[in-house]
Parts: C-alpha cells; structure tokens; sequence
C-alpha cells in the first residue's frame, strides 16, 4: 500500500459532486490543486437509488489521473465489474460486503487483478465482517452516510464507529507489519475533518465540500491545514 501513500492523511475529491460535462479537465484541477486520489463513485440503481459512471468513464478519464484512482463500487453483484475496472486503470476497488455472495472471492478476484481491495461499510453495517477477511484488506472505507448521494451530512455516531476501526487496524498493524488505511467518505467538511481524523480515520473523500467551490486547490489546502496538528 505504501507506493499510494503521497502524505500520511489523503485527501479523495470524490467525482460525483464534478461537473461531468468537463469530467477530464475536473480531475485535471484537483491533482493540480493536490488531491492524492480520485474517488470515482459507482452507482447502478440497484444497490442505491442513482446511476453514474462505469469502466468506460474510468479509462476515459485515467490519462487525467495522475494519481491513483479509487473506485467505489455500489453495485450488485459485484464481481462482474472488477476487471472490467481493473483494466480501465482502477489502482483501488473497494465493494460493499452485502453486495457480494463471496465477500473472500471477491477480495481475491481484486487482488489477482493488481489493484488494492477494500470492503465499504454502511453506517448501520457492522465492523465485524472486518475480521473475517482482514489479510486481504488493504483499505477499510466507513460511510458516514447513506450512500447514493452527494451533499448530505455527516453522520455524527459514524465517529464512534471510526474509533472502533482504528484499534482493530493499529492492533492488527503491530502483529502483522501492515498499514491498512482507514477511509471515511460522505458530509466531510473543512470544519468537521480534524474532529474525523482525530477519530482514527486517515483518508477522506470529499465532494461537495471541493466541487462546490470555485477554487478546488484552496479547498484542499484548507483541509490539509485542518489535519496539520493531528497525530
Ligand atoms: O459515496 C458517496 C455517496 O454515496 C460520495 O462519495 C460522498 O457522499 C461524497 O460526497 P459529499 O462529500 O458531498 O458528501
């Protein structure tokens, strides 16, 4: 995991809140502005109530990221789509364990397939399913909302829920030599990210708080200034 490390916190301007109409030059401006991955939002109106993009759109806007691509899949099922986004340029898949019959197949399909896997837990899913496949994880990413949607609020007890996470990846990280990393997406703002990185989390998806601004490289920085006292 260590060669998509840029900085110890990542920042993931997360696609869905661009304007797709200029989806390249979009992506182009938050690498720019210093985003360390994008976070390209899979919805097919089946596992949530919207559609956006597939693997056509990935290899499409790849030659734009020159940074890692980090596809959230909410789809279902789910193994169809990882090597169709393996070979469209995804570096990272994550999925949604009750999207998937075979939660391990489909973490061994993501990793033969050269990308780094990670299961995407709902607010209301519990962290247990974590334990079971945790050898195969290379990210964990916590909702903290209901996913489906940009623009909605952050989910207060997801803070509880990040905690709990952080002690089971430290915990694991002794014994096993291995960073596993501890991503939260979904109403993250400039005034609440240090209140989630202080929690346990160390990579953060925002889109409305980047696309809804004018200036994306100012955001980030703003963000980026949030995190400088933590840890
Ligand atoms: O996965 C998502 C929704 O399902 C989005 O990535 C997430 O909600 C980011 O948008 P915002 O920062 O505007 O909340």
């Amino acid at each position: 995991m260590n060669k998509l490390i840029k900085s110890d916190f990542i920042i993931a301007p997360s696609i869905l809140s661009a304007n797709f109409a200029y989806l390249g030059n979009e992506i182009s401006s938050v690498v720019d502005g210093g985003a360390d991955w994008i976070h390209f939002d899979v919805m097919d109106n089946h596992y949530v109530p919207n559609l956006t993009f597939g693997p056509m759109v990935c290899r499409a806007v790849k030659p734009y990221a020159s940074v890692p691509i980090d596809v959230h899949l909410m789809v279902e099922p789910v193994d169809e789509m990882i090597n169709a986004f393996a070979d469209a340029g995804a570096n990272i898949i994550t999925f949604h364990p009750e999207a998937s019959r075979h939660i391990d197949k489909s973490l061994s399909l993501i990793n033969a397939a050269g990308c780094k896997a990670g299961l995407v837990l709902n607010p209301a899913t519990t962290i247990h399913v974590l334990e079971e496949v945790i050898d195969k994880l290379d990210v964990v990413l916590l909702m903290s909302v209901n996913p489906g949607f940009g623009g909605q609020s952050f989910i207060p007890s997801t803070l509880k829920k990040i905690s709990q996470v952080r002690i089971l990846l430290d915990e694991y990280a002794r014994e096993n030599d291995r960073y596993i990393r501890l991503e939260v997406d979904g109403g993250i703002k400039v005034d609440n990210i240090a209140q989630i990185a202080a929690a346990g989390a160390d990579t953060f998806v925002a889109g409305s708080a980047i696309f809804g601004h004018k200036d994306y490289a100012k955001q980030i920085k703003a963000m980026r200034a949030q995190l400088a006292d933590i840890r």
